[in-house]
């Protein structure tokens, strides 16, 4: 006892012989040398406010002194000025000297001439101002708030002790294992009742449970399946059936009506071919040894859907009911990211990418008519980072042509597929520069740093998407190595696209307690929770991810302000005209105001 004592003391007047005083605004600085084991201290002027904080030890006594200069936490302001960020050393403009000496001689006397406050208001103190800088902790609650506060975090606390007790914790689980506790789970409960606002990362065709992909259109007439030497399906509507593929593309067709009325156990084959249609399986770690395994079945996925999907009738049908699915999971409004493949009839006409804008945009409306609250969707233009530059640089163009055609439905551009084994955006440089080229505002939406190799040409995409100022980041998992990028898009007010579910599936992280974005969470870096591909994953809609994210990436510090402020952002940061955006806070507002009375008015 007596010598941690004696090593607190005597790294804490070490600290005060070079440093002066510690101010209010210390926990930043010790953070910030955590991370870059530069100590520093924030800017000059900011240090004369707040609480200074002594520690002295004597033999036998350790005191804390403090001298309240202005209330504790004043009036937070824009983040990256109340918290300097990682990495970026701070003047270093503390005492030397004489009055570093004065300041120690201070430290010593301070506890006997002024009223020395307890280890629990300090620790109090320091929680506080921790509660601020989190994601939504500048928010005000209600006074109903507060009371769904309560029973919200009382469940919460009761479920995070029982998993403390049985080592059972589904945030620390593979999601394939955790569905069924979370689907248990009374928090899981009301975050599905909860309004969520808008889905700003998901993919166009993993948003709608593929239980309907397999029960609702493969049961449709004219489906023809086919398999590719490698053993992969393929699927095509056609009348009358088409012709036969040649033998290193595909086997012949075989019409799926006709196929299942010969088989002994059709349920069979039907959860077969669900098995196929996502990653789901008993045993993920075996099933999938590293990430470019995942990676291999997921990219099957979607080469085996995109004939189902991309029939005319089927297309139309998928994106009502996934908004439906979405709308259930009280989702008002979603930006899909959209390569806008060719739509077929079953006459083999194939439809243009306008028509296929033009059809999300009609079916978007029909379905806001029938329900209430619905906001829209818009597209973010996607293309596949697998492509060369050339490619990429028509992609542009048609982003340019659609978005001059559609400016409220088409939003941007993006790149999407495996990072790790794609082109750098820097290899895309001229490409993506050329709207700038033209005068021309394109909007981006990279994906960036989807990636666990640090250092890398890929990792690096984070620092090309902050140039381009892309709008938003999808996933940005490795921002946090990253401080000057990390900065400098905190000032830029760039949010990033966690989607936890997702990162943990494709194997960049298997702890979500340990997913980098709890370091962002905990210091207020602006971001939404979405779900990428929630189909593929087994989930539905966004309440399987903010579970995660409440629960795991935020712990026991996320409470309704988190929540809050993660749906506020969700509307704060999509691409909704002003007045759009508005009014979507509106009707979100209004259903959190019932969702809140009706969590408050819980039994306790
Ligand atoms: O998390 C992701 N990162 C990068 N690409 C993705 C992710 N999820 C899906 N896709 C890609 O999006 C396309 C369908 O729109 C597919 O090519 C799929 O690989």
């Amino acid at each position: 006892m007596v010598s941690s004592c004696g090593r607190i003391f005597f790294q804490h007047v070490v600290t005060i012989v070079h440093w002066g005083l510690l101010s209010s605004d210390a926990t930043p600085a010790l953070l910030n040398s955590a991370y870059s084991h530069t100590p520093s201290v924030s800017d000059g002027p900011r240090r004369q406010r707040g609480v200074q904080i002594l520690l002295v030890s004597l033999p036998g006594l350790t005191l804390l002194g403090f001298v309240v200069s202005d209330p504790v936490s004043g009036p937070v302001r824009f983040p990256s000025e109340q918290f300097p960020l990682p990495g970026i050393p701070m003047p270093v403009d503390g005492p030397s000297g004489w009055p570093a000496l004065l300041s120690l001689l201070l430290a010593v006397a301070m506890p006997f001439f002024c009223s020395a406050i307890s280890i629990d208001e300090a620790w109090n103190q320091l929680l506080m101002r921790e509660k601020m800088m989190q994601l939504g902790g500048q928010l005000v609650l209600t006074e109903q708030e507060e009371l769904a506060n309560e029973r919200l975090m009382a469940l919460k606390k009761a479920e995070v002790t029982q998993a403390m007790r049985t080592q059972k914790f589904p945030p620390s689980m593979h999601f394939f294992r955790a569905k069924t506790l979370i689907e248990k789970s009374e928090v899981f409960n009301i975050l599905k009742k909860m309004p969520k606002g808008a889905a700003l990362h998901v993919h166009d065709f993993s948003i709608l449970s593929m239980n309907w992909l397999v029960k609702n259109v493969t049961y449709r007439p004219h489906c023809h399946f086919c398999v590719t030497p490698s053993g992969y399906l393929k699927f095509k509507f056609a009348y009358p059936a088409p012709p036969t593929p040649k033998p290193a593309e595909c086997s012949e067709w075989v019409l799926l009506e006709k196929y299942r009325k010969e088989l002994q156990n059709v349920t069979e084959f039907d959860n077969r071919l669900l098995q196929t249609f996502t990653l789901m399986t008993e045993n993920p770690e075996v099933a999938y040894a590293n990430q470019d395994a995942v990676w291999s079945k997921f990219n099957s996925i979607f080469f085996t859907i995109s004939g189902l999907v991309h029939y005319a009738p089927v297309f139309r049908d998928y994106v009502f009911q996934a908004l439906e699915e979405f709308y259930q999971d009280n989702v008002l409004y979603l930006e899909l990211r959209a390569m806008l493949f060719p739509v077929y009839e079953l006459n083999g006409t194939v439809h243009s990418q306008e028509w296929s804008v033009k059809t999300y945009r009609e079916v978007a409306c029909m379905f806001a008519e029938k329900h209430p609250g619905f906001i829209g969707i818009k597209i973010i233009y996607s293309d596949h980072r697998v492509k060369n530059v050339s490619f990429i640089m028509k992609s542009i163009q048609t982003a340019m042509t659609l978005r001059t055609m559609f400016p409220r439905m088409v939003a941007g551009f993006d790149l999407v597929g495996h990072e790790d084994t794609g082109h750098s955006l820097y290899d895309y440089r001229e490409a993506l520069m050329i709207p700038t080229l033209h005068g021309v505002k394109l909007p981006y939406f990279f994906h960036a740093g989807e990636t666990d190799w640090q250092g890398t040409s890929i990792d690096r995409n984070l620092l090309v998407a902050l140039i381009l100022n892309s709008t938003r980041i999808g996933h940005g998992f490795a921002l946090t190595k990253h401080p000057a990028v990390w900065a400098d898009s905190w000032k830029k007010d760039i949010p990033i696209e966690v989607c936890p579910i997702s990162n943990q599936v494709l194997k960049l992280v298997s702890d979500l307690r340990n997913h980098p974005a709890a370091v962002l969470m905990a210091t207020g870096y602006p971001m939404v929770i979405s779900s990428d591909d929630p189909a593929v994953f087994g989930a539905k809609g966004l309440s399987y991810d903010f579970y995660e994210a409440f629960m795991g990436i935020g712990g026991m510090a996320a409470d309704l302000r988190t929540l809050k402020q993660l749906a506020m952002n969700s509307i704060r940061f999509s691409t909704l005209m002003d007045i759009d955006k508005k009014a979507a806070m509106k009707t979100w507002e209004e259903r959190w105001n019932k969702f809140v009375a009706d969590l408050a008015g819980r039994p306790k």
